[in-house]
């Protein structure tokens, strides 16, 4: 999906980059997802023609592209999302920590337990803020109320929220901002300590201070998570992300570091798409 207002095509990228991690701090990173020749068809249109990537571990991946060339298909590869679309045909590998997600023996509810994923739009559950966060852990039966104290208050301390509703646990989720509810919805998925967050265009629906907020706890969430992030938003893929995939009508052109990719891209086609020749 695609918001036009955070559709950025601005030439200016380049002095706006994330210099926080260097090359070799990437390439010496341990690989947590791999990425084997994978092609999805959706009935007979392909939307992934044999993609190959690694993405490391602790770091932030970022998905560009114009609409529609395949970014949010791909994220929904990773938690195996796509299954529960009708006549979508997939074939390649996708290994975790060197296993394949779509080999037959994968509890697909545990693969989603250890990647956990936050949509554009909010979406918290019509409970209290408390019962958001702590979902994920009685759905696995912790009934304790210690534990689900220390956990409900640990998961929004890390999603840089508690500061903003300690004092309005018993509320109902949708008195929260918009970007409240985004970091809420975060909360929920670290409280149930997922190994990767995926985040398909989490900011495009809120105003810049929640966008900032959520840029920020981005580049705190990655000491402890591999994120994917998928966004229309170039400036952001430059500001948060360590490396950056440009996709185009369903094939991966370019994948760098974000440094190289929005300075010297090596290919023509990434280099007209962060300049604002098309897209
Ligand atoms: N559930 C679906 N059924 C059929 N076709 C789909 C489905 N989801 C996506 N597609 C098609 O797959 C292609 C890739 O779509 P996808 O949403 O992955 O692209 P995107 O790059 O994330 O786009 P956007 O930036 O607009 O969200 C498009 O042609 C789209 O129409």
């Amino acid at each position: 999906m695609q918001n036009d207002a955070n559709k950025q095509t601005n030439p200016g990228i380049k002095t706006q980059v994330n210099l926080n991690t260097s090359a070799s701090d990437t390439a010496s990173a341990r690989t947590k997802l791999k990425v084997n020749n994978l092609r999805l068809a959706y009935g007979k249109d392909e939307a992934l023609k044999g993609i190959d990537l690694v993405i490391p571990e602790k770091r932030v991946t970022a998905f560009i592209g114009p609409s529609g060339c395949g970014k949010s298909t791909l994220l929904r590869c990773f938690n195996r999302m796509n299954d529960l679309v009708d006549n979508c045909h997939i074939k390649g590998e996708i290994l975790l920590d060197g296993e394949n997600i779509y080999a037959p023996k994968v509890d697909v509810a545990e693969l989603r337990r250890q990647i956990g994923m936050v949509f554009q739009k909010p979406n918290p559950f019509p409970k209290s803020i408390y019962e958001n966060v702590a979902y994920g852990l009685r759905l696995q039966g912790v009934n304790d109320r210690r534990t689900l104290d220390e956990v409900v208050e640990s998961s929004l301390r890390g999603a840089a929220l508690w500061d903003e509703v300690k004092d309005r646990l018993k509320d109902n989720a949708f008195g929260l901002s918009g970007g409240q509810q985004q970091r809420l919805v975060i909360a929920r998925a670290i409280a149930i300590e997922p190994e990767v967050l995926l985040l398909d265009e989490p900011a495009s629906a809120l105003d810049p201070i929640s966008t900032l907020k959520i840029e920020e706890l981005i580049n705190d969430l990655k000491e402890d998570y591999t994120i994917v992030i998928v966004t229309h938003n170039m400036q952001q893929a430059a500001r948060v992300s360590d490396q950056t995939a440009f996709l185009y009508m369903g094939e991966l052109i370019e994948f760098s570091e974000t440094n190289t990719l929005f300075t010297t891209p090596a290919k023509k086609q990434t280099e007209d798409y962060i300049t604002g020749r098309y897209g």
